[in-house]
């Protein structure tokens, strides 16, 4: 079955609590802004976006049993459970909503880790779920200073949010992000 954007946008809001759509509306925003402004391609900004988030409120056991029996990405059963949804999210995309995009896709299942080689797309969408304006953590105004103008900079600020706060809270540090911000930072020619 595929589905209308329309049609998609209902589908997705019925998966999560007002307060998380919110979220991804202004995911979607800021998406298509940074698409316009980096070079992007934005109505597939505004896709992946709308559809990121879109197992995050599905039972942790729910997706679990999605991963193994799809014999989804293995490793990311020994973290925290929360990198689970952006897997499970572009697998339901793709079997379900008909989505075959596999940009998109790729965009909503990295929106959370990071990959080493990252697309713009991926890079996109993964910047704007720090920074839509709907959040508030200590350092967003940073990241979003930088993402005036440089886009893989302020990704890195973003990860760096993220590992600073995995290790406040003694918590694993899925690697993937670790090998995507140094793919980053070699990106921009630095060591
Ligand atoms: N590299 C990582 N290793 C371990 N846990 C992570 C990693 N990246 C993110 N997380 C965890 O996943 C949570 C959700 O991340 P994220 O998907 O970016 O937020 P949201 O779904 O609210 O947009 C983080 O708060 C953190 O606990």
């Amino acid at each position: 079955m595929v589905y209308s954007r329309e049609e998609l946008l209902d589908i997705v809001a019925a998966q999560m609590p007002a307060k998380r759509w919110e979220h991804v509306k202004g995911v979607m925003e800021t998406s298509v802004i940074l698409a316009t402004r980096f070079g992007g391609d934005p109505v597939k900004a505004d896709l992946a976006a709308l559809l990121h988030d879109l197992a995050k409120f599905w039972p942790i056991e729910k997706q679990e049993a999605i991963m193994i029996d799809n014999g989804l990405n293995p490793e990311l059963l020994e973290y925290d459970k929360q990198l689970l949804h952006a897997e499970v999210g572009a697998f339901i995309a793709k079997r379900d909503y008909g989505v075959a995009d596999e940009e998109v896709l790729d965009a909503v299942r990295y929106h959370t880790s990071g990959r080493v080689g990252m697309t713009k797309l991926d890079k996109i969408v993964c910047l704007a779920d720090y920074i839509e304006p709907g959040r508030s953590f200590p350092g967003v105004d940073t990241i979003r200073e930088l993402a005036e103008h440089h886009l893989e900079e302020a990704l890195i600020a973003g990860f760096d949010s993220t590992i600073t706060f995995l290790l406040e809270k003694r918590k694993q540090i899925f690697p993937t992000t670790v090998l995507s911000r140094n793919d980053l930072i070699r990106q921009l020619g630095r060591t």
